[in-house]
């Protein structure tokens, strides 16, 4: 090659044409130093016929500065990433990035400093050093990640390098993981286990793209199959990514892997620190982690040799990211998997619609887990009608579930009640005049935290502590509670059972590994009498003495109404009721509504998940929803809402008039200001036979708008706020 053409990581820049030194080796995929104007870029040489732009005359050309001393991007990760921005309208440098992950790791291995206490403990301690010793302790990354661990300034803790309180360690990026072993504690499997191991098994040994949906219900041992995969892969000498939906959940998953390969698998996701980034990244590109589980950031990374890819809870919402570039990772991984000619399996006991329609079309092959792992049985569901069981006065939990609490307490058996709401209440206001307090950046009402004393917004990070008078007619001690979140259902949990010993569960309580492993350690150790969680605490776990779950609201998720809302529901609770008698006692579910007579709860009263997939299909079907029609989003956001207003019209107005495709809107979003930007958004209803993203490419591409506008598009959005 004699020029080049770059994909530059800058959305900002288009295409652009360099000329290769003699002596530089480059090839397609290549990440390379690039000089433009004064400045320097990153680029990866990519295909100049796969990459219009303009050409320009070699003789015109500048030559490249530099090679990084990493392995090329492989040609499938190339290929997903043209998809990928092809398919979600979404710049090719933005989705380009995402497979950089740590830009550092391009700068080849060698090593890092980090800085740990000494344990040296002088007597006397300025105020900051002796926060930053507590804070440190047994923590170790660099000066700038401690100093914010610590919430101290990076000046401190140099200072307390100097004085002997913290010492350098040099790591070694390039250290290498220890090796995981195929055979290391392979389980005896059930029977239906084995069939489904063996199909898993075989498609990996053979190679090529296969997409499966394994359809197991709570508790039959799914990892256990897709485990016995990643063991044939590990025999090939292939990578394997395992996707989970949240961070929370790979803690778990860690202890199980190490249990059944020896060691734990490579760690990927977005709050990793920079030696750890550097060197999984480094370890990726060269083929040599084995197993690398993450979030969905880690389905972009540069795999050398990727044979397997696992989605775990496969039909998990949090796998759409709704900001940057807004993918969904489930359908990424299925695309990852065609261009890197590799198996996946979509792992869930619920899986999504979608999911399900494309295996009734033959197009992944469904592979069923009927039962329960080792005897246990499903748990037995009851409905609570709020209507006419009702809660006492200012509580939440209505008679049966108490008796049913305090039934388990005497038993010696474990409780969990689910309200997905976290804090204490999801509104503040004020007795005497009503004065409700709300978000000064977002369209959203501010949630009490009584632990942190806080009044937060959940959307946008927005925290104050509560007034001790009212803002509008300042009387004092004039806050109430209205409704309750985990916090609340924690409180009344102790009031009616003093003695129980009460973990509560959310992402405010356990914010950390450690946390997270103590309290599943206190859990499986029977420590814990009553879990009061959010969603966070409905999937993956597995607390055999747990016999009764109590949904404290089932009506809370319908509220909203988007058309996802019934499917959504059926999976969450689904989903908690299923950690209930997994072990050797039974389990039961009590579920408060009062909406009784609402399909949903119906379906999950009746069990009949098939009839009830069956009806949510119908109506997708009538109101041409995903799968059967395609939707699409366009968001439009400013500071000021003039402006906002005046582009949403712009775009409206020029709206493509075609017979297969519906636009609606612009309407001022349901989350009419957030962040403080101020929102409007257009709904576009398509059949499938639309191409999509082409008129939405033609529409929006001639258009231009003031500078501080935003427009993005969804495809395939979850969201409607
Ligand atoms: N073949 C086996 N031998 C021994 N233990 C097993 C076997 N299969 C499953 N188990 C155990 O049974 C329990 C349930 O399995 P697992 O958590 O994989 O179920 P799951 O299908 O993922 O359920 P969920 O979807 O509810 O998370 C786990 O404790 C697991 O270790
Ligand atoms: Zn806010």
């Amino acid at each position: 090659m004699n020029r080049a053409r770059l994909l530059v990581f800058n959305s900002a820049l288009p295409v652009l044409d360099y000329r290769v030194p003699e002596g530089m080796a480059i090839e397609y995929g290549s990440v390379v130093v690039a000089p433009l104007g004064p400045r320097q870029v990153l680029g990866v040489v990519w295909e100049a016929e796969r990459l219009p732009g303009t050409e320009v005359p070699d003789a015109k050309l500048r030559p490249l500065l530099e090679v990084m001393p990493v392995p090329p991007l492989p040609a499938p990760l190339r290929r997903l990433i043209e998809w990928t921005a092809d398919y979600y309208c979404a710049p090719l440098a933005a989705v380009a990035r995402m497979a950089l992950g740590s830009s550092a790791a391009l700068r080849g291995g060698g090593t890092m400093t980090e800085y740990r206490l000494t344990g040296l403990e002088p007597k006397r301690l300025t105020p900051q050093r002796a926060a930053a010793m507590d804070a440190l302790d047994g923590e170790q990354a660099t000066i700038r990640e401690l100093a914010e661990r610590a919430s101290v300034s990076e000046g401190v803790l140099r200072g307390m390098v100097g004085a002997g309180l913290l010492e350098p360690v040099i790591v070694d990026l390039d250290r290498p993981y220890p090796r995981a072993r195929a055979d290391f504690a392979q389980p005896e499997l059930s029977e239906d286990q084995t069939a489904a191991a063996d199909r898993f098994v075989a498609a990996v040994t053979k190679g090529g793209f296969a997409p499966f949906l394994l359809d197991g219900v709570t508790g039959s041992g799914k990892t256990e199959c897709y485990f016995e995969a990643v063991a044939e892969a590990l025999r090939l000498g292939q990578q394997v990514l395992v996707l989970l939906p949240e961070i929370a959940l790979t803690e778990n998953f860690l202890r199980r892997f190490e249990a059944r390969f020896g060691v734990p698998p490579v760690l990927w996701h977005s709050s990793l620190k920079s030696t750890e980034r550097r060197r999984a990244w480094r370890a990726i590109v060269r083929g040599e982690a084995q197993v690398v589980v993450g979030a969905r950031s880690a389905l972009f990374m540069p795999y050398a040799r990727l044979g397997l890819i696992v989605v775990d809870e496969a039909h998990e919402v949090s796998f759409k990211q709704d900001d940057g570039v807004r993918y969904n990772a489930r359908d990424v991984a299925v695309m990852r998997a065609k261009f890197e000619k590799a198996p996946v399996i979509l792992a869930s006991a619920t899986p999504a619609l979608e999911s399900m329609q494309l295996a009734e079309a033959g197009v992944y092959e469904k592979i069923d887990l009927p039962a329960r792992f080792g005897g246990a049985t499903m748990p037995d569901i009851q409905i609570v009608d709020l209507r006419s069981e009702q809660p006492e006065r200012g509580h939440w939990l209505a008679p049966r579930l108490v008796k049913e609490l305090k039934a388990r307490l005497e038993r010696g058996e474990q409780s969990l009640l689910f309200l997905n709401r976290r804090g204490y209440a999801p509104l503040t206001l004020c007795r005497n005049c009503g004065h409700r307090f709300q978000c000064p950046n977002c369209t959203a009402w501010l949630v009490e935290h009584r632990l942190s004393r806080r009044l937060a917004c959940h959307h946008c990070g927005f925290e104050t502590p509560p007034p001790e008078t009212c803002p509008e007619c300042h009387t004092a001690d004039c806050l109430v509670a209205c409704g309750p979140g985990v916090e609340r259902i924690a409180d009344e949990v102790r009031e009616i059972l003093p003695e129980a010993r009460i973990a509560l569960v959310t992402s405010d309580t356990l914010n950390s590994p450690a946390k997270i492993n103590e309290f599943v350690e206190a859990a499986e150790n029977g420590m814990i009498d009553v879990i009061v969680g959010t969603q966070l605490v409905t999937k993956g776990y597995h607390f055999p003495e747990l016999t009764l779950v109590g949904v404290v609201d089932a009506d809370l998720g319908l509220e909203g109404g988007d058309l996802r809302a019934g499917e959504r529901t059926y999976q969450q609770i689904a989903q908690v009721a299923g950690r209930a008698g997994r072990g050797e006692k039974p389990g039961e579910v009590l579920i408060q509504t009062r909406h009784p007579e609402a399909a949903v709860i119906e379906a999950l009263a009746s069990g009949d998940r098939d009839s009830f997939y069956a009806a949510e299909a119908e109506a997708r079907r009538d109101a041409m929803a995903p799968p059967f029609g395609r939707w699409a989003a366009i968001i439009i956001s400013s500071e000021d809402e003039a402006e906002a207003r005046e582009a949403a019209r712009t775009i409206g107005g020029s709206r493509p008039d075609l017979p297969d495709v519906l636009v609606l809107g612009p309407a001022a979003a349901p989350l009419s200001l957030l962040r403080g930007r101020y929102r409007y958004r257009l709904l576009i209803n398509a059949r499938r036979s639309a191409e999509l993203q082409d008129v939405i490419r033609t529409w929006l591409d001639p258009l231009r708008f003031s500078h501080g506008v935003r427009v993005a598009v969804d495809i395939d959005p979850y969201s409607f706020v």
